[in-house]
């Protein structure tokens, strides 16, 4: 019973701390419902045929392989500016509803000739998507080291917005592995373009055994070379070569990392790394036999920077708080530890030190407010 009162009370917790959310794919992240209106709608029309998606959508467990199945579905689902514009609204909310203070949300930027879309349309449709939040602050464009945030002109006056939860949101640009080098580059210089309007990286991802990493070290080369930081999705499966040559790229930040030997971890360890821990993702597509031998366990134990994340809440019916309670319970950690780890993924953001110092507040005020409610807290 004193179990029960306390998993509650930290599942709880885990969801009323501040948390950093720095991996997130967004059309990973749709809503089942909107998914499902989405299916129904080109059921009606043809495209689809509802029935065949329906079970597929409301699925839990998914092999890695039946992931990409998957996307390549969520792709026909969500195709244009409008619905890319909806998603992206409804993601940020349910960030914001379960007190992710600071996203870094990646996307793919998308060709698509039969509907009018470019990549660069593509992100159009993103930031539009980011702008029509209405139930949020959303705090996204930095423009001449400035900050932009749409509420704060009227924030002190207007009690609705002081009300509304606040969020800062930046993007990374994804460049997927069935791409070609002209297609990754197009990628960098879109978001070496887009840098004002609050991209703030490049990520690397898609099917790991898609690919080959010389296609895409051109253009990560030249971000690198711009000042633009990388995350690579490294090691979601057994490749020793592509391993070693990402970590010799030294990446900003790797995502993943289920597959890294004791040489590889050396290396991580020696540059200090970030790593983005998705424990429901890789438990879900299989990448390790039980959560307690997840890598998270020695990383932590090791101090070795790191930061929780969900990869995909739609795809894995998942959320920050519950990646933060699972690790919590998984790995015994306390209320003071998980507060501690969210506070650390602050250094490893890619946004501005105006940002990170404005998130650094957050989490001050924060414990200000807890040791007002509870003096014992800071002991
Ligand atoms: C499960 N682990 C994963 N491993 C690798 N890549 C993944 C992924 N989860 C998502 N993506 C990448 O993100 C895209 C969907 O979001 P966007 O269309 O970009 O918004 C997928 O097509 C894939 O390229
Ligand atoms: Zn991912």
């Amino acid at each position: 019973m004193e179990k029960c009162t306390n998993l509650a009370e930290m599942k709880e917790w885990c969801r009323a701390i501040p948390k950093i959310e720095l991996h997130a794919h967004l059309n990973g992240c749709i809503r089942d419902s909107t998914l499902l209106e989405l299916a129904k709608l080109l059921g009606e029309k043809g495209v689809i045929i509802f029935a065949d998606v329906e079970h597929v959508i409301r699925k839990c467990g998914r092999s890695l392989t039946e992931c990409f199945q998957l996307f390549d579905l969520f792709h026909i689902l969500a195709t244009d500016h409008e619905t890319i514009s909806r998603i992206t609204k409804e993601v940020v909310e349910d960030f914001a509803a379960e007190e992710v203070v600071y996203l870094e949300l990646r996307t793919t930027p998308k060709n698509n000739e039969a509907k009018g879309m470019t990549k660069r349309s593509y992100m159009k449709a993103v930031i539009n998507g980011l702008r029509s939040v209405d139930t949020v602050d959303v705090s996204f464009i930095n423009l001449n080291g400035k900050t932009e945030s749409f509420c704060e002109p009227v924030q002190k006056s207007c009690t609705t917005c002081m009300e509304k939860k606040k969020i800062y949101v930046r993007l990374l640009l994804s460049i997927d592995r069935r791409e070609t080098t002209a297609a990754a580059m197009e990628t960098v210089c879109l978001a070496l373009e887009m840098r004002e309007f609050g991209v703030v990286g490049i990520d690397l991802s898609g099917n790991p055994v898609v690919g080959e990493w010389d296609t895409f070290l051109p253009a990560l080369k030249y971000a690198k070379e711009q000042g633009l930081p990388v995350t690579l999705h490294c090691g979601e499966v057994s490749n020793k070569m592509e391993i070693q040559a990402m970590l010799n790229f030294s990446p900003d930040r790797i995502g993943h990392a289920c597959f890294l030997d004791e040489d590889d971890w050396e290396k991580a360890r020696l540059s200090q790394i970030p790593v983005e821990i998705c424990l429901t993702s890789n438990l879900r597509t299989e990448r390790l036999s039980s959560i307690h031998v997840h890598h998270f366990a020695n990383l932590y134990n090791a101090n070795h920077p790191l930061v929780l994340c969900t990869d995909d809440t739609g795809l894995f019916s998942t959320s920050l708080s519950n990646e933060y309670y699972l690790a919590a319970e998984t790995f015994g950690l306390d209320k003071k530890d998980m507060l501690q780890l969210g506070a650390n993924a602050i250094e490893f953001v890619f946004a501005d030190s105006e940002v990170k110092k404005a998130i650094r507040e957050i989490f001050r005020a924060f414990e200000r407010r807890l040791a007002d409610e509870f003096p014992s807290w800071k002991s």
